[in-house]
């Protein structure tokens, strides 16, 4: 355990930041994250959104200050598999089936004797809170972009995360599609308790989603504001077409132009 760390805090950035040679991805970072929370990151293209995603789930390491996940070193927290990343592609084995794809972190670990939570969702009931009951046995190329994503929530979330880390998960798919899985998100969010942080270059889904949007700024990556949304719970797509909702879309579109 490090000293000085809040078991309410599912991850904590202090002055954090991340060098690529010469450039400065981000610079003094601290953000204490919330556990439970739904955080949402704005920000403008290259402002250092993903690599914040990337420090917290050791990817990379911080050039200066610290950063935990859990109270642990974001090392100790990978080994114990406290936390899940889903990118904008699925990244499925084209030759697994959707179950077995799902089941495949449980597998790795069985393989290198890593003791992992007892889950209480199976791969297969993962899947039927997914939406994908039926669909356990076919392979990726058979499923569309929004299921094979589904198939990357489900497979995140079989070792019982207690964050999940999401790099533009539905970047890639239609709107209709997209209001669904954010829906869906949403309910497996409110079931499971983890806390997740999602990066998104919409506006709008990081109100819908967020009951906080980190606003990162640019040159060097910087925290610029964490707003907070207060809307109603459980969110509707209804909530949209409300003067609150386009409030905050509106000011935090101003905000986004001065990063
Ligand atoms: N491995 C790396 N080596 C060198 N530079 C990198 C590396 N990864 C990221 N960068 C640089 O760090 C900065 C932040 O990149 P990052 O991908 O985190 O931004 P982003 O906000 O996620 O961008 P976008 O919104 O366009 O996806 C960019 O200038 C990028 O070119």
């Amino acid at each position: 355990m490090l000293d000085g760390t809040n078991m309410d805090t599912a991850a904590s950035l202090k002055r954090a930041s991340v060098r690529f040679g010469s450039l400065t991805a981000l610079q003094d970072v601290s953000l204490d994250i919330e556990s439970g929370a739904f955080y949402t990151i704005l920000g403008p293209s290259g402002c250092g959104k993903s690599t914040l995603l990337r420090l917290v789930s050791d990817l990379i390491p911080a050039s200066s200050g610290e950063v935990s996940v859990l109270g642990k070193t974001t090392e100790q927290a990978r080994l114990a598999r406290e936390f899940a990343f889903v990118f904008q592609d699925a990244t499925l084995l084209p030759w697994r089936s959707a179950l077995k794809n799902v089941e495949l972190p449980l597998e790795i670990g069985r393989s290198r004797g890593i003791q992992l939570p007892v889950g209480t969702r199976t791969p297969r009931e993962l899947l039927e809170l997914v939406g994908l009951k039926g669909r356990e046995n076919a392979l990726p190329h058979e499923l569309s972009g929004g299921m094979r994503q589904r198939v990357a929530i489900a497979r995140a979330l079989v070792c019982q995360p207690k964050l999940l880390l999401m790099d533009e998960p539905f970047g890639a798919l239609d709107e209709m599609t997209r209001d669904r899985l954010n829906l869906q998100l949403l309910d497996i969010w409110r079931e499971t308790g983890t806390t997740i942080l999602f990066v998104t270059h919409s506006i709008s889904e990081a109100v819908f989603l967020g009951q906080k949007v980190v606003m990162l700024q640019a040159h060097p990556g910087r925290l610029r504001d964490v707003v907070e949304i207060k809307l109603p719970d459980p969110r509707t797509i209804k909530m949209r077409d409300t003067p609150e909702f386009n409030q905050y879309c509106g000011y935090l579109r101003d905000l986004l132009e001065t990063c």
